[in-house]
């Protein structure tokens, strides 16, 4: 890529990007949230046309104007969100995705012989909606090996993947640099671009700002190279000694609301004042029902829930608000944040009742504008202003708006799933730090996470969901991958 810009309304966000993959390189793209890489790979995808600048692949002009072209080019794209069917099977969704004529004969066999030869382990014949979300990204990456690409560009692929996931897609992606497909490789986990990337381009405010190779630095030089100063690390408060229980979750049963997902069944726990619950899991075990089901947006098949000692089964998501639990669900974009609501009409959502953004029932478009400005500054969110679109800005600045929306109503307890998901080391610190600074004003936190070393980094104490009930839990100082994987799979936590 030689001179490629892309202008958005109010933001340059690639400068002159002149950019190099080399044959049979693992390549990574970092910066921070917000600078740029998800847009210059759209281009190569052929998701976004640059404004200027030329592109070259394999040495011939290369300017797709659809995704279907870069992938007959020899591109492939494995996104961060998969775009599976989950009634139909595994060949029948990689069908869907590949140009027909590759679609033809017998796909079962073709499937089975790229999972097994790239170390993929796929059953063509299952529904997809059976699968774990490992299996659900293989089918992904399946799809496009079948192209044979000579580029194959990954967007944060371990952000869902369990530890021992992770170590599978590396040895595919090795095999894959050994015969010379080159892969680009965007990622927040400086220790697996380490691990794994030959080099590294790093961008910042839409420009290359460095160029590295990550085994020869450490993920605090490759962080400091994005940010451009030094990252201070995140000062720790002691968490106070855990206080009394203010939540309590009795027996709680919940239907899914996907045929193949997994509700809750007899979920019950206990979060006190002071403390982080850590509330580890593989996706897919009942963490999306537990969020609903604990800030009332569904009604439960039974249980009970109290929160401070009072029952709040039967309240709707705005009384439990206003009596104090707050709370930010996983899919940041159509559930967390409307799209097209700018962020001020954003704050509204779940900041209506504590900030008193909506007194007598009519809107207060100054307080809202006020405290979408306030979350903006306070936690750092890149966007041109408090009236942008949700929809509008990189996903680690929307995730820092949607948890910071609730950090700053001060809530008595505050459940979050993926509280750091997409964000970049300076600001996943910054989250974390805001969240163990929450306990220790008593504040009962709960984190749902898939990343293990957040879990074990802020929590007090850490249990495991698995198939919609949670394990007895350990205190955070006896735990470690190991166990907390063993939970994640139904072990015992003794
Ligand atoms: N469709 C769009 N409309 C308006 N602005 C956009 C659009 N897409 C991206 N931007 C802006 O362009 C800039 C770069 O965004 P981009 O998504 O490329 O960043 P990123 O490096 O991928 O960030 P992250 O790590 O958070 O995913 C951001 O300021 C973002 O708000």
């Amino acid at each position: 890529m030689s001179g490629i810009s892309k202008r958005f309304p109010g933001v340059l966000a690639n400068d002159a990007v002149d950019f190099t993959v080399a044959p049979g390189e693992i390549h990574a793209l970092l910066g921070e949230n917000g600078a740029g890489k998800s847009t210059l790979v759209k281009m190569i995808y052929g998701v976004m046309r640059p404004d200027a600048g030329v592109m070259q692949f394999n040495g011939a002009p290369f300017a797709p104007s659809k995704p279907a072209q870069a992938r007959d080019a020899g591109v492939g794209m494995v996104f961060q969100h998969f775009s599976l069917f989950e009634a139909l099977t595994v060949a029948e969704n990689v069908a869907l995705g590949v140009p027909p004529e590759l679609a033809r004969g017998d796909l079962n066999d073709r499937v089975a012989q790229i999972s097994h030869d790239y170390g993929l382990p796929l059953d063509p014949r299952r529904a997809v909606g059976d699968l774990s979300v490992g299996e659900r990204q293989r089918v992904e990456i399946v799809r496009a090996l079948l192209q044979s690409p000579s580029l194959l560009i990954m967007d944060e692929p371990t952000s869902v993947l369990t530890p021992q996931e992770v170590e599978r897609l590396f040895e595919t992606l090795n095999r894959l640099r050994s015969e010379g497909c080159s892969v680009l490789y965007i990622s927040h986990k400086l220790d697996e671009v380490k691990t794994l990337c030959d080099h590294a381009t790093i961008l910042r405010g839409g420009r290359v700002v460095a160029h590295c190779q990550p085994a020869q630095e450490s993920a605090a030089s490759m962080a400091e190279l994005m940010l451009g100063e030094r990252l201070v690390p995140a000062q720790r408060a002691q968490s106070a000694d855990a206080g009394p229980v203010r939540l309590r979750a009795d027996g709680l049963e919940l239907a899914s609301e996907s045929p193949f997902g997994v509700g809750l069944r007899g979920l019950s726990f206990e979060a006190r004042g002071g403390e982080i619950l850590g509330v580890a899991g593989v996706a897919g075990n009942g963490q999306d029902a537990m969020i609903q089901a604990l800030l009332g947006e569904r009604t439960l098949g039974s249980g009970r829930i109290e929160l401070d000692g009072v029952d709040v089964t039967t309240d709707g998501p705005s009384v439990r608000r206003q009596r104090g639990l707050c709370g930010t669900p996983e899919e940041r974009l159509g559930h967390a944040a409307v799209p097209s609501f700018s962020l001020t009409e954003n704050t509204l959502l779940s900041a209506r009742e504590r900030q008193h953004l909506a007194p007598s029932q009519l809107i207060n478009p100054a307080a809202a504008a006020d405290f979408a400005q306030q979350v903006i500054q306070t936690f750092g969110v890149k966007t041109p202003s408090a009236e942008t679109y949700a929809a509008s800005l990189s996903g680690g600045n929307l995730q820092k708006f949607v948890v910071g929306r609730e950090v700053l109503q001060t809530p008595e307890v505050y459940v979050v799933c993926q509280p750091t998901w997409g964000v970049d080391a300076h600001a996943a610190a910054m989250i974390r730090q805001a969240l163990v600074d929450m306990a220790a004003r008593g504040t009962a936190v709960i984190v749902i996470s898939q990343d293990l070393d957040e879990l074990l980094e802020i929590s007090t104490r850490i249990g495991a969901l698995y198939l919609g009930q949670m394990s007895d839990t350990i205190d955070a100082a006896d735990a470690s991958a190991q166990k907390l994987g063993e939970m994640m799979l139904g072990a015992a936590a003794v």
